[in-house]
């Protein structure tokens, strides 16, 4: 692993990374923000998921996580959202590179290097457990859009990773709403049961549980309606017993304006649940 890049930040580093993958066939970006409480051990950490279009840069430099994640002793770390370089690609912002939606695809030419669920859940944990003072045995995981999508599947299919689970804006039940349906085609092939295991909703129905989620959601998003149908999730947790707070943020809508806003009580919300 290389640091490629390093910045002092409220006390602690602000680095990004670059590695290779086993799981991705290629070179990777990350972004780490280790706190000042790093200097003294091990401290707990929160994973942030980003949507499409985006690489690790995005959060970085505009979601504003670093003053509470150093006061909260959390580090905090951004993976990209797909393979790069040579990997198979698709003009369309929403499939191939910046679309991997944190799962193994199984279909050509995808299958191979659309691995990001092994990514995320198994060769950077291993490789941030190596390199960095991370418990753990204290993680927590939030996203955006695709991301939320992420967070919220990666660990209902994970039960016991992850101590907390929030989201800005998430894709809740992709195998229902346009952007799920073509990727998952695409990676997944037609065969639906394959999808349920990678969506939100359908994995609740199916008996996955977790013991709360915190969800931010703004009431002026333009995706709101036709992709991301926070309704959805608040039905399945309903049934599910699942106890959801889902704030509707009115006036906000799917930007970094509106994620930055609710930044720190989200990284407070993961802070209560990861340093008791
Ligand atoms: N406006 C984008 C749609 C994709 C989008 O809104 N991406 C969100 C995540 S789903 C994002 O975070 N974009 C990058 C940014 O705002 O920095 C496009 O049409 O290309």
């Amino acid at each position: 692993m290389d640091v490629v890049s390093e910045w002092a930040a409220h006390g602690g580093r602000q680095l990004v990374c670059k590695h290779q993958s086993t799981a991705t066939g290629g070179e990777m970006t990350f972004a780490v923000f280790l706190p000042p409480a790093a200097k003294e051990g091990p401290c707990p950490v929160l994973w942030y998921l980003s949507g499409l279009t985006c690489t690790h840069a995005n959060v970085m430099e505009k979601g504003e996580y670093r003053r509470a994640a150093a006061q909260a002793g959390l580090i905090v770390v951004c993976p990209d959202t797909s393979p790069r370089g040579d990997a198979a690609d698709d003009p369309a912002y929403d499939l191939g590179q910046g679309a991997g939606f944190y799962l193994d695809a199984t279909q050509s030419p995808w299958a191979g290097r659309y691995n990001m669920k092994t990514y995320v859940t198994e060769e950077l944990p291993a490789l941030v457990a190596s390199e960095f003072p991370a418990d753990m045995d204290r993680q927590g995981i939030f996203g955006h859009s695709m991301g939320g999508h992420g967070a919220l599947t990666l660990a209902l299919g994970l039960p016991g990773r992850f101590q907390s689970v929030s989201a800005f804006a998430p894709i809740v039940a992709p195998s229902q709403v346009p952007w799920g349906e073509k990727a998952f085609g695409a990676y997944l092939g037609p065969d639906n049961t394959a999808w349920r295991r990678h969506d939100a909703v359908a994995m609740i129905e199916d008996g996955a549980r977790l013991d709360e989620i915190l969800v931010d959601q703004g009431e002026a998003d333009t995706f709101l309606v036709r992709e991301l149908r926070p309704e959805l999730l608040e039905r399945a947790c309903i049934d599910a017993g699942i106890p959801l707070t889902l704030r509707r943020q009115p006036g906000y809508d799917h930007s970094y304006f509106f994620i930055s806003t609710f930044m720190a009580d989200h990284v407070r919300f993961h802070a209560d649940r990861l340093t008791k």
